[in-house]
């Protein structure tokens, strides 16, 4: 499949960038044995398109501006060639600054290339060091990080400035050492409000810097920064996806929907996961913290226990939760849209400051570096719900964009409201809704038969009547209590047992009254053939993926890397005898329970 290479403006001696055949290897793209055999140990053994044409390219010394739809591999395709350039330059002269920038626009995505670095370079057994760095680290831990220098920083945008001002980081040094830049996310960055760090940034960056621009939609932004970094790039665009309007959703995912009044999301996102309705590892999203923590409330009566993810947690605590959910220690997670979700919620603190005065405790701030939906490499999610739509088209594209990820399937189902139409209908005209496209289609969810849903309604109602606003501010101000104290202990505890990092729970119950035994399961009387039926091929379908085992808080050893740092890393490692015994009783997600005769519910 030939790539759309459009090549740099003529002033420059490019030689011309032949036609990418199909199917070269790594090695046949000139990467060096050791990250061959790291990317095979990682399961890696083909590149995808994105990497096929960009990895020759940057080992070339290229400027490569890089747009290819979410999950498509972006991520390897600088990292890999990036690493390689500096086996090549390692050693070579005694740097005052690192040899490579790479800047994200949130601390989530910051952790996670990180990670992927770390492993690589552990991988590869080379003497390259990488740090990461967020913006609420104090000055003195800013020095220690860059203090050597390292080779490789990843931070936001947002923290070079305070590396400027508290003199860990020399203009001049940089100038000096800085080989290759990366900004990943690159549309993103912008509307993070990160330009004037970035343009601070940029007079200091040596005209024999390379420069590599990666994003999965291109924007007014992508132009902007174009403009401000790259010399002549390359613009790598993939054929699938121009500017966000060719963005398609990866054609392994199906995409469903229901339709259902504001008052029965409630009642039928139970039924969905209740019935089994859907493949586990399930992300919901939600437009309002607000919201995610009413479901939270809601689905935990009946046994369905979730984190939720948003802005107003500690760094910490996001990180860990997110580490926890791509173990599979749970599997539903609510998540509210990063930018959309920081500008309402703002929007309202405006609104209320005056009530907060009145009341003991301010709300916590919300971390202008939080972001869960754009980049995250969320592992094994088989199923993203919409259980509130998003408000743009290319929210949708981002949130579908977490499931059927690289070559994996996939599913969304959005349950839209009447009041949610119109955002509906513009995102299926934005996809195309070409009947000959089933990628661009988004078809009425077959497995949820109204009987169902009627079966569980009384319950639900009742339930539902029970999650009171003032029951979601509790739930939420507790659920902060509970992450910052974790978040602290963080600090203090896992420094000295790092081995203990997986006896945190982010999914901790947070009802005040007892959970009602009987509301834990379905009773076989109220589901109808049909829907037992259903539910049965959705398990078939998951045996046949392998993915059979409930979650579970212990993995072997295996499976985790031990944590060097775990404030960094929160990699748990595998859990050993004592602490095997250690793990309260019950404090398990629901899934690692055998499943019980059904009682009433
Ligand atoms: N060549 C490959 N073959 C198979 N899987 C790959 C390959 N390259 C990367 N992956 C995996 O694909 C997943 C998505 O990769 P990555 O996060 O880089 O995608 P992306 O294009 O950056 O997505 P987003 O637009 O959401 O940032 C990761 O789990 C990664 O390990």
């Amino acid at each position: 499949m030939a790539e759309a290479i459009e090549k740099p403006a003529k002033d420059t001696e490019r030689e011309e960038v032949e036609e990418e055949e199909e199917e070269r290897t790594f090695e046949e793209l000139g990467l060096d044995a050791r990250l061959t055999r790291a990317l095979i140990k990682k399961g890696i053994s083909k590149p995808t398109p994105i990497q096929r044409v960009a990895i020759p390219l940057i080992l070339e010394g290229k400027d490569v501006v890089a747009r290819a739809k979410t999950g498509s591999g972006k991520t390897f395709a600088y990292l890999v060639p990036l690493l390689q350039k500096l086996f090549a330059d390692f050693g070579s002269r005694n740097k005052l600054a690192p040899s490579a920038f790479v800047l994200v626009p949130t601390r989530e995505l910051c952790q996670q290339v990180y990670t992927e670095v770390s492993s690589l370079i552990e991988l590869c057994r080379v003497q390259l060091k990488v740090v990461q760095l967020t913006s609420s680290m104090p000055a003195s831990d800013l020095r220690t990080a860059l203090a050597g220098p390292p080779d490789i920083l990843i931070s936001t945008p947002a923290c070079l400035p305070k590396c400027f001002s508290a003199g860990v980081l020399q203009p001049a040094s940089i100038n000096d050492s800085l080989e290759i830049l990366v900004l990943d996310e690159a549309d993103l960055l912008l509307s993070y409000g990160y330009e004037d760090d970035i343009k601070a940034f940029t007079s200091h960056i040596p005209k024999r810097c390379q420069c590599l621009l990666m994003s999965a939609t291109s924007s007014a932004d992508v132009e902007k920064l174009k403009k401000l970094i790259l010399h002549n790039p390359f613009i790598l665009t993939l054929p699938e996806v121009g500017d966000i309007k060719d963005e398609v959703i990866p054609k392994n995912v199906q995409q469903f929907w229901i339709s259902c009044s504001t008052r029965d999301k409630l009642l039928h996102i139970l039924s969905l996961l209740k019935l089994e309705l859907v493949q586990k590892k399930v992300i919901i999203f939600t437009n309002t913290i607000d919201m995610g923590f009413r479901l939270r409330l809601f689905l935990e009566k009946f046994g369905i226990k979730s984190a939720v993810l948003n802005a107003e947690l500690p760094q910490n605590s996001r990180l860990h939760i997110l580490e926890e959910f791509n173990a599979g220690l749970f599997d539903y997670l609510i998540a509210t849209d990063d930018s959309e979700t920081k500008e309402k919620e703002e929007a309202n603190e405006e609104n209320n400051v005056k009530l907060r005065k009145s009341r003991r405790h301010a709300k916590q701030k919300l971390d202008s570096e939080f972001g869960v939906v754009r980049g995250i490499d969320f592992k094994n999610v088989h199923t993203v719900i919409n259980f509130e739509m998003p408000r743009s088209a290319g929210g949708y594209v981002h949130r579908i964009g977490r499931t059927g990820r690289a070559y994996n399937t996939g599913a969304s189902i959005s349950i839209v409201s009447p009041d949610e139409m119109e955002i509906f209908e513009e995102i299926k005209s934005f996809l195309g809704n070409d009947e000959n496209d089933a990628s661009s289609l988004i078809t009425p969810f077959p497995l949820l038969t109204k009987n169902a849903v009627e079966s569980l309604r009384y319950r639900a109602e009742d339930i539902a009547k029970s999650v009171t606003k003032v029951a979601v501010r509790e739930a939420r101000a507790q659920d902060l209590r509970n992450e910052i104290l974790n978040s602290e202990k963080l600090k203090a505890h896992f420094e000295v047992n790092p081995k203990d990092l997986d006896l945190l729970k982010h999914d901790k119950v947070l009802s005040k009254k007892p959970l009602a035994p009987h509301l834990r399961n379905v009773p076989d009387y109220l589901m109808d053939p049909k829907t037992q039926e259903a539910s049965k091929i959705v398990k078939l379908a998951r045996a046949a993926m392998g993915n059979t085992q409930p979650a579970r808080r212990h993995r072997s050893n295996k499976n985790f890397r031990k944590s060097r740092d775990p404030l960094k890393t929160f990699t748990a490692e595998g859990s050993g005898k004592g602490r095997r015994g250690g793990m309260k009783r019950g404090n398990h997600s629901e899934n690692t329970e055998k499943p019980k005769r059904k009682k009433s519910i």
